[in-house]
């Protein structure tokens, strides 16, 4: 069986995210969505191993703080984090934990999701230092676990990543891995894929839909194949994507073939199948109707 899931990102800029990120995928990987508003997730980067797979997003709203910490940005980071299987807080362990940090720390106190804190930039510490950087961090009282790392060396990062694993649920992997396959480039497909799924649906199933590019192939330079999958929660939400007598699930495959063909440059085919992926929250809802507390 394989675990597969979702590690939303905090921390102020510059303490060393995006090294952490590439740390932990073991190359670089920087994908850029030119279309922000349309990503729920900036994902910062997938990281594969032989039975898990970690994605790694953003989360948004509490990076910059300007004001106090809004209602609105409080639900926000409640929502994003609803999609994700646990938080990384991430903070520089030369700074310490300053305002912006307990500002972050605060706004994901509520979380549902376990949080942890990696206190990085400990290459920089004594013994003495990281203890106080590590007392710091405990400080802000979130975190079941706080790890001190350093993203540019490499020290104490697999017990952080075994750690996070260790979070994920079960369920396959929402990404390609291997030959052949181009993460960034796919991920990108799969989000001008879930864009048009969002589109033309409602209430819970845009927050359902995920989108995995299983293959692309270039059978005439000319000519993609491209095939995809939507993964949903549901039966229903199945039902509601495909629509009646395919309806549905053809608009959104024309309009993704579209977008698809400007972003490859080519003439798409595309190959769109809805499955189920049940997860935790669908089995919650079982339960819901079953009218089991
Ligand atoms: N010494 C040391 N420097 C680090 C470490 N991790 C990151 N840095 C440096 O800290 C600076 C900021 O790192 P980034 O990874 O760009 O920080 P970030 O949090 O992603 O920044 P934003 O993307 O702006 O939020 C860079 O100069 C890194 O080289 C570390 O473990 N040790």
């Amino acid at each position: 069986m394989t675990r597969s899931g979702f590690i939303a990102l905090a921390g102020r800029p510059n303490v060393g995210k995006s090294t952490l990120v590439n740390a932990i995928v073991g190359r670089k990987v920087a994908i850029v969505s030119d279309k922000p508003q349309t990503t729920r997730r900036a994902i910062r980067g997938v990281a594969t191993g032989d039975d898990w797979q970690l994605v790694l997003v953003d989360l948004p709203g509490v990076q910059r703080p300007r004001d106090a910490l809004t209602e609105r940005m409080q639900r926000r980071v409640e929502r994003e984090l609803e999609d994700a299987d646990g938080a990384l807080m991430v903070l520089n362990g030369e700074q310490g934990a300053g305002p912006g940090d307990r500002f972050i720390a605060a706004a994901l106190r509520t979380a549902k999701v376990p949080v942890v804190i990696a206190v990085n930039k400990v290459d920089r510490l004594d013994n003495p230092g990281t203890v106080l950087a590590l007392q710091q961090a405990a400080e802000l009282e979130i975190g079941d676990e706080i790890f001190p790392v350093s993203a540019r060396t490499g020290m104490g990062m697999k017990p952080l990543v075994d750690h996070l694993i260790a979070l994920l649920p079960e369920g396959p992997f929402f990404y390609e891995r291997g030959e052949g396959s181009d993460q960034p480039r796919d991920v990108i497909l799969a989000e001008l894929v879930r864009e048009q799924v969002l589109r033309r649906t409602f209430q819970e199933v845009p927050h359902s839909v995920e989108v995995v590019i299983e293959e692309v192939e270039w059978p005439r330079g000319d000519l993609a194949l491209v095939r995809a999958l939507l993964w949903v929660e549901t039966d229903s939400q199945k039902g509601i994507v495909i629509g009646s007598g395919g309806k549905m699930i053809k608009a959104i495959g024309t309009a993704a073939r579209r977008e698809l063909e400007r972003e490859l440059g080519s003439r798409v085919h595309l190959d769109l199948s809805v499955r189920v992926r049940r997860s935790w929250r669908a089995d919650e809802g079982l339960l819901d109707r079953l009218g089991i507390e």
